[in-house]
């Protein structure tokens, strides 16, 4: 059974004349253990995939179905949200200011029925590479990688299955992406984890996703393995645009790289 399967997906937003379609006809399938990634430039629909899947945006058709099961509109119970938690691209706008790493933790593992909160907390920040003296501080009095690391260890506290991954390091210094990134990939394997992760980087994808779809002005243009990534064979011209802004080659032909001009 794959972790997530989506077919012939079409998001909009307004209605009427105002009703414009962010995803149209989308489709992929992410088999358990597997990391997927979707690229595209910005406005390409992206985020919007997550967003429909997380159940923050009501207005969806098509079928979106997480471990077998599918979902419907934006309602989703506790065991999806057991199932699936999702990274926000922003660590800063994602923690609550005025609450304790402790505090967010805590509140999380309760609304999940855990009660050995403590060893928890301990073990959760030490997953992500945080010690004790983090654990009661303040987001104000952490650096961005340390709050993403927080937001990490929040969206694992339901030992969740999946992770979706919304440009998880776009707002960090680049010296502290590799680590994010690094952590992130540790722990899927540590845990077995189904990641879907969105990022404008193809060069983030690559390092992290073994399969990549590509998007453009909310179609799925290709879907490629890490594999032909690496080989720079893509088949479709717009993949071909995006690798070559990434490495800053231009590519021949066939794909084959020549040094850029
Ligand atoms: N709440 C909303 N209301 C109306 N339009 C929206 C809303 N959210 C997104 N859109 C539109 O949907 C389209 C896709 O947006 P989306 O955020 O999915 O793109 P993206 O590929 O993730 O880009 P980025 O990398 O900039 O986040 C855009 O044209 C955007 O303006």
């Amino acid at each position: 059974m794959n972790a997530i399967e989506i077919e012939n997906l079409t998001v909009w937003f307004g209605a009427g004349p105002d009703r414009a379609e962010a995803v149209r006809g989308a489709a992929l399938s992410i088999p358990r253990g597997a990391s997927f990634g979707l690229v595209g430039e910005s406005g390409s629909g992206k985020s919007t995939i997550l967003r429909a899947i997380a159940g923050l945006i009501p207005t969806w058709s098509g079928r979106i179905a997480v471990e077998g099961d599918a979902l419907q509109g934006a309602r989703r119970d506790r065991a999806f949200h057991r199932a699936v938690q999702m990274v926000f691209q922003d660590p800063y706008a994602s923690l609550h200011p005025r609450h304790t790493v402790d505090r967010m933790l805590s509140e999380v593992l309760w609304l999940h029925g855990f009660r050995d909160i403590d060893a928890r907390i301990e073990r959760l920040l030490s997953d992500v590479g945080l010690g004790r003296g983090f654990r009661f501080r303040y987001p104000h009095q952490l650096s961005g990688g340390q709050r993403q690391r927080v937001a990490i260890a929040r969206a694992l506290a339901p030992e969740p299955r999946i992770l979706l991954l919304d440009e998880p390091t776009s707002a960090l210094d680049v010296s502290v992406q590799a680590e994010i990134l690094n952590l992130l990939s540790d722990l899927r394997t540590e845990r077995g984890l189904t990641y879907l992760m969105v990022s404008h980087d193809l060069g983030v994808v690559g390092h992290l996703c073994q399969t990549t779809a590509v998007m453009r002005t909310g179609e799925i243009v290709e879907i490629l393995d890490v594999e032909t990534m690496r080989r720079l064979q893509p088949r479709h011209p717009y993949t071909r645009q995006l690798l070559e802004a990434s490495i800053g080659l231009n590519l021949g032909a066939r794909g084959a790289p020549a040094p850029a001009v």
